[in-house]
């Protein structure tokens, strides 16, 4: 009889996540998170986005994991999700166990060695040795009442270079009180048939164990390693927000989840409205930005670029499909570029509530195509500019910059002297501060105050050149503001620098200035 057969008909429809971000995630080189972001990132993920467990540190590591491990584990068994939190150990007797035991823990994820090449090599054990020095710590962690796991580090290639090892190993473990064997692609060298194959084997021969899967990207097959595991019968995976982990990292969360539940029919607890969320504090925290077409969490995921694209949403959705934004607290937005067509103009100036004549929107179109092809990058905020620039419009005259001078030097403060006219009336001003375009700040917020507006505060400031760009290439300089109950980004092209974040803040504040004229 087909074997795959076999395994897929015996489907578990529940399926537990275990999310490792705060242990295996901050084995990314160069992340160490601060305690009050490690517990911040662990109530995320257990009262917003309902992971059933997560494993927030290994044990030993330092005074400051202790001190987040602790202060999780105090929270964690107010809010009832004590035995959720788990931390990994080591096989060191009494000495990890104490340590969770120190910070309040209920969980061990005990780390035991699961090729025989680890555990000759880097133990200098036999497997003999090694199970009575695993059991030891088991014994001892189960006095101290922890729930115990156990992590078979390697097994991906003790599976396929020492079987013998691998199945004594679990032969000797599997009547002790181990809750969940973690199977580890340790060094992410599986693909899904490899995957299927060695844990439907295990299942088969454990059918009263439960087993998890960990798979690493290494090959870019985290997520296609995990449908297979499951559909062999693990009954949890792991993985990480943001696909953070050692090297190429682990399984994106995300992705885990949706294709879980839309590919296979798994039940999992998840809200999947807080994954956006949950992946942007981990961008922050970490400092590792993720790439723009991330599934389900990059920024343009739900941006269609394509004219045919849009045209074929407004005719009908037809470009639509079960991964909509609107799933993930998101909204689907129509790039302006050379690729655009009349539909992708039509679809942002509806979310601008403008309304333009067929004969307007073909001059319209014909600019953002041409800007397309110089590749600039157009953005929605972009287009009532473009707009009021192709049909000559008033609209967004509020403010005009009509000089501006800038002096900076080492050690010196930065000042700028400026003239500018706001709403048909000239003004000068002057201003300092510790760059050219933060003292711009300060000379246009002294002219604006006479209009009772404040420029809003920075969320992000990022300068690019053009791929290949050399010394006097345009800079482009994409400003976020924090407007409160939204972010905005505008955006200003100039060849020196300062000044296209000069253009950049001149756009936002045209279109707030009319938009309180508008108000008014
Ligand atoms: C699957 C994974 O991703 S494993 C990730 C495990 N987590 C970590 O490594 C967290 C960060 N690590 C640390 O902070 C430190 O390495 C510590 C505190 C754990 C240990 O530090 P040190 O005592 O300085 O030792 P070192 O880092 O060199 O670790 C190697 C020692 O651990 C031993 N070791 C390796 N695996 C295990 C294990 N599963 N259980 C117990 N000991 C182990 C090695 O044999 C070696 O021992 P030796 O010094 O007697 O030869």
């Amino acid at each position: 009889m087909n074997t795959r057969h076999v395994a897929a008909a015996a489907l578990p429809r529940k399926i537990e996540l275990m999310d490792t971000t705060l242990r295996d995630g901050e084995q990314t080189q160069g992340v160490a998170f601060t305690p009050m972001e490690k517990v911040s990132i662990a109530k995320a993920l257990l009262q917003f986005l309902r992971v059933d467990r997560i494993e927030v540190a290994s044990a030993r590591v330092s005074e400051g994991e202790k001190e987040a491990v602790s202060r999780i584990n105090q929270w964690a068994a107010e809010e009832g999700f004590a035995e959720r939190v788990e931390v990994l150990g080591f096989v060191d007797h009494t000495r990890s166990v104490d340590w969770i035991k120190s910070t309040g823990g209920s969980v061990i994820n005990l780390l035991a060695k699961g090729s025989e090449k680890h555990c000759r090599e880097q133990l200098g054990k036999t497997l003999e040795q090694h199970c009575a020095d695993v059991l030891q710590t088991i014994n001892y962690a189960h006095e101290q009442g922890l729930k115990i796991n156990l992590y078979l580090e390697d097994w991906s290639n003790g599976y396929k270079d020492s079987p013998e090892y691998v199945y004594g190993f679990m032969d000797k473990l599997q009547h002790s009180s181990v809750r969940h064997f973690m199977l580890p692609d340790t060094l992410g060298v599986m693909a899904p048939d490899e995957v299927f194959d060695s844990l439907g084997d295990m299942c088969r021969r454990y059918p009263d164990l439960h087993f998890d899967f960990h798979p690493h990207n290494d090959y870019g097959l985290a997520t296609a390693n995990v449908m297979a595991a499951v559909r062999a019968g693990v009954s949890a995976v792991h993985c990480t927000v943001n696909c953070l982990g050692e090297r190429a990292g682990n399984a994106s969360l995300a992705e885990v989840a949706v294709v879980l539940r839309d590919k296979m029919g798994m039940q999992l607890a998840i809200d999947e409205s807080h994954l956006v969320r949950i992946s942007d504090m981990v961008e922050n925290f970490s400092g590792k930005r993720i790439a723009a077409n991330a599934p389900i969490v990059g920024a343009d995921v739900f941006t269609q670029t394509a004219g045919i694209h849009a045209d074929g949403d407004q005719k009908g959705g037809l470009y639509k499909t079960k991964l909509g934004p609107e799933r993930f607290s998101r909204t689907r937005s129509y790039a302006l570029g050379k690729m655009s067509g009349k539909a992708s103009l039509k679809k942002n100036l509806e979310q601008l509530e403008l309304d333009l004549s067929e004969e307007d929107q073909k001059k319209v179109l014909a600019r953002i195509v041409s800007i397309g092809d110089s590749k600039q990058t157009i953005t929605t905020d972009d287009l009532p500019f473009i707009i009021a620039d192709v049909l000559e419009s008033k609209n967004y005259q509020h403010i005009e910059l009509l000089a501006c001078a800038i002096n900076s030097g080492m050690d010196l403060q930065s000042t700028v002297s400026l003239r500018v006219n706001v709403k048909g009336e000239k003004h000068q001003a002057t201003g300092a501060g510790s760059g050219g375009f933060d003292a711009f700040i300060d000379a246009i917020g002294k002219v604006l105050a006479r209009y009772d507006y404040t420029l809003p505060a920075l969320a992000d400031y990022e300068i690019r050149i053009p791929k290949g760009g050399h010394a006097s290439a345009l800079t482009e300089c994409v400003i976020t503001w924090d407007c409160g109950n939204e972010l905005r980004k505008t955006r200003g092209v100039h060849v020196n620098q300062v000044f296209a974040g000069i253009q950049a803040a001149i756009k936002l504040i045209n279109i707030q200035l009319h938009e309180m004229a508008a108000m008014r």
